[in-house]
């Protein structure tokens, strides 16, 4: 029920000259709607490629993709946001978030276009710097923003890979209350890859953890502490070493 991301038996592997990758192995799992789930494991084990799969940047050998209801993959909107912000060095924030609303039929009208990108310069604080250039932004402003693109296309599903790694960890502590309060806001969803248990733990419905290469899921596990998450509470830290620990031990 209110399924918005059905992972169904996928598997991948890469062939580079005679060397052959088994990244991903008969790989299943489902996303519901208004979820955040994070997706964990060892280093190298397949992580941003299950994302560029359900991307649709990268293709599954065998296995299907599909949205709830039966929707195909390819009628899944769906947007990522990567460690890099990606923004393009040459437009204004506000030309960046345009980007992707340009590509919509739908707002047809210049004015329909700014009323949007006024909208998500808002949800995402940054109204001030809406004619500032990516390189006179911090990393968090540019995440900011690289969030508020992804949201430009109103995707069912906001794919993150690693998405504040390299910001500081007061900086990164912003970031994630504003995924917690975008969810609530929008209904938003997100699947996000991520090295931290303790962001998986303040952040996550669920975390599914994966096996070493070739990944298969090797724990799910909900996370039902009330949010806003209390990480000095007793139960949170001794999840967070659970989470920890499993990854760590990765089979
Ligand atoms: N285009 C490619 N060609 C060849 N091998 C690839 C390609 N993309 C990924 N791989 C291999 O597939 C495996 C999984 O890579 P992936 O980047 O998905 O892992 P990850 O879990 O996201 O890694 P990390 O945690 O280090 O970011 C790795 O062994 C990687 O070398």
């Amino acid at each position: 029920m209110n399924e918005v991301l059905v992972v169904d038996n996928i598997s991948k592997q890469f062939i580079d000259d005679d060397s052959v990758c088994r990244a991903i192995d008969s790989l299943s799992l489902t996303i519901r709607k208004k979820e955040i789930v994070c997706l964990m494991g060892p280093s190298g084990c397949g992580k941003s490629t299950v994302l560029r799969i359900i991307s649709k940047l990268e293709h599954a050998d065998s296995g299907q993709i599909h949205g709830g209801d039966g929707v195909f993959s390819e009628q899944l909107r769906s947007a990522m946001v990567f460690q890099e912000h990606g923004l393009f060095p040459w437009l204004s924030v506000r030309e960046n978030i345009a980007y992707g609303l340009n590509m919509k039929v739908r707002f047809s009208s210049k004015e329909q276009v700014n009323q949007k990108v006024t909208e998500l310069l808002t949800l995402v604080r940054m109204e001030e710097f809406a004619n500032s250039h990516p390189h006179q932004l911090s990393g968090g402003m540019k995440q900011r923003v690289a969030v508020a693109r992804a949201l430009a296309v109103e995707p069912e599903i906001l794919l993150m890979d690693e998405p504040f790694s390299a910001l500081d960890p007061f900086t990164r502590r912003e970031l994630q209350d504003e995924v917690l309060r975008i969810r609530n806001q929008l209904n938003t969803t997100f699947f996000i890859v991520t090295h931290n248990p303790e962001e998986a733990v303040y952040l996550s419905d669920r975390i599914v953890i994966l096996t070493h290469r070739p990944a298969v899921v090797r724990k799910e596990i909900p996370v039902s502490l009330p949010f806003p998450r209390n990480m000095a509470d007793p139960s949170t830290i001794a999840l967070v070493q659970d989470v920890t620990r499993l990854v760590a031990s990765g089979t």
